[in-house]
């Protein structure tokens, strides 16, 4: 793990200790809020520099007002989104695709993607995300009076509909589910563990799929073509690798964590379940509550933002969960109000990286939501247990045992 000094062109009274991944709440924490813990840094300045705030112990520039991630975001010719961050876990520097690509090659690809996970494709898929939560919830509820919803719901449900868009049997589910975790949440041995797993899958997938296609995803991205040409075997794995760690833990936290507020407050729990139209503006608030992904850009030259002198070469983090709770840009941020109009979140970024999954994100929570309040009665934290949750570039909930006896 790299020891990061402060640069030496960081005025030190820049520098506060604060990080995503080290500071009070975002290690693993029984009933911890690391939404809440994050939320101080709007006393603070607009930029500060924290020393440690990526997995691999960098330093970055942490922006803490919505309107200024958005001028971040918005500017690729400053700010680039290529870090390998995938890849570096192994030792190597390709870019998972289109997320690490700065215009204009990243539009070539947006393009391409565009289409398979557009509303109206969403809406073809819907059917089979909302038998998954049907049968998931049906067994929950046949099954007794109790369950970790994280185990028993959230990733079986996001995992399998990850499959049918990959177009993959359901038995190698508990498979994947180890191997995003370890990914995303394993320390330096499980990490690239993983991550070689998760290419040698991509890689061979891609090559079965060239002899055989199909009807899927995988298929697609073989067969596609950019600027008249095939992709190449970097180009497929980089969108593969990409589509694989994009949508499996963010949804599956970001359930949880809604299911865990829910748990936690049964007036508003009972208000979804007596009207079920009150979910989708409620799943939008609650996205803005508790957000899950850090974007992170990399200066591509010298620029003063807001009197802090980034330098070519710095990181500079964009935390969803940082813009969501700004003042400046929601009503008593830190209040969770289901019903809450104009909620123009940050959940799924901003700018040309902006969620490509995210019309399939919502209907999975909402239809999630959904089914979970139409079969399981009034539901609250087990007695005795606690949801451990973490920070990081994702933050996430490990366990959520819930129960309704
Ligand atoms: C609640 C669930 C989700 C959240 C909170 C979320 C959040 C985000 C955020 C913040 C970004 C921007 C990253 C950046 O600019 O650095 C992003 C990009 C992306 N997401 Fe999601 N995401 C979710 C679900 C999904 C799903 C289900 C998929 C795919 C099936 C997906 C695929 C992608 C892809 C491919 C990109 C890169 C887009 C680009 O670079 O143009 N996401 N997501």
């Amino acid at each position: 793990m790299a020891t990061n000094p402060v640069p030496d062109h960081v005025p030190p009274e820049m520098v506060r200790n604060f990080s995503l991944f080290t500071s009070p709440g975002m290690l693993p924490t029984p009933n911890g809020d690391p939404h809440a813990a994050v939320a101080c840094v709007h006393a603070g300045p607009p930029i500060f520099y924290s020393p440690f705030n990526t997995r691999d112990g960098r330093g970055t520039w942490v922006i803490t007002r919505a309107r200024d991630q958005r001028r971040v975001l918005q500017d690729a010719e400053t700010f680039s989104s290529h870090r390998s961050i995938f890849a570096s876990a192994l030792g190597e520097n390709w870019p998972m695709i289109p997320l690490e690509l700065d215009p204009p090659a990243h539009s070539v690809f947006r393009s391409l993607l565009n289409p398979l996970l557009s509303p109206r494709r969403v809406r073809v898929l819907e059917a089979a995300v909302r038998e998954r939560a049907i049968a998931l919830t049906e067994r929950i509820a046949a099954s007794g009076t109790s369950c970790d919803v994280m185990k028993d719901f959230t990733f079986p449900f996001t995992v399998n509909i990850f499959l049918r868009f990959l177009g993959l049997p359901d038995h190698q589910l508990d498979t994947f589910v180890g191997w995003a975790n370890d990914l995303l949440h394993g320390d330096y041995v499980k990490r690239p563990a993983a991550a070689r797993t998760i290419v040698a899958f991509i890689d061979e997938l891609a090559s079965v799929r060239r002899k055989e296609p199909a009807d899927d995803f995988m298929t697609f991205v073989v067969q596609a073509q950019v600027e008249g040409r095939r992709l190449t075997d970097e180009e497929v794995r980089g969108i593969g690798v990409l589509v694989f760690v994009a949508g499996l833990d963010t949804v599956a936290a970001a359930i949880g964590f809604d299911l865990a507020y829910l748990a936690r407050n049964p007036k508003d729990q009972e208000w979804l379940r007596s009207e079920p139209d009150r979910i989708v503006p409620a799943a939008e608030e609650l996205l803005r509550a508790y957000p899950t992904v850090q974007m992170i850009r990399v200066a591509k030259k010298d620029i003063d933002f807001e009197g802090a002198p980034i330098r070519k070469g710095d990181y500079v983090s964009c935390a969803t969960m940082i813009a969501n709770r700004d003042p400046a840009e929601f009503e008593s941020p830190n209040t969770i109000w289901l019903a809450r109009p104009d909620n123009r979140h940050a959940a799924f970024g901003y700018g040309p990286h902006r969620c490509l999954g995210s019309h399939l994100a919502r209907r999975e929570i909402v239809i999630g939501l959904e089914e979970w309040l139409a079969r399981i009665p009034a539901f609250r934290i087990k007695e005795g247990t606690a949801p451990i949750t973490c920070g990081g570039h994702v933050f996430g909930i490990e366990n959520l045992i819930l129960d309704w006896s």
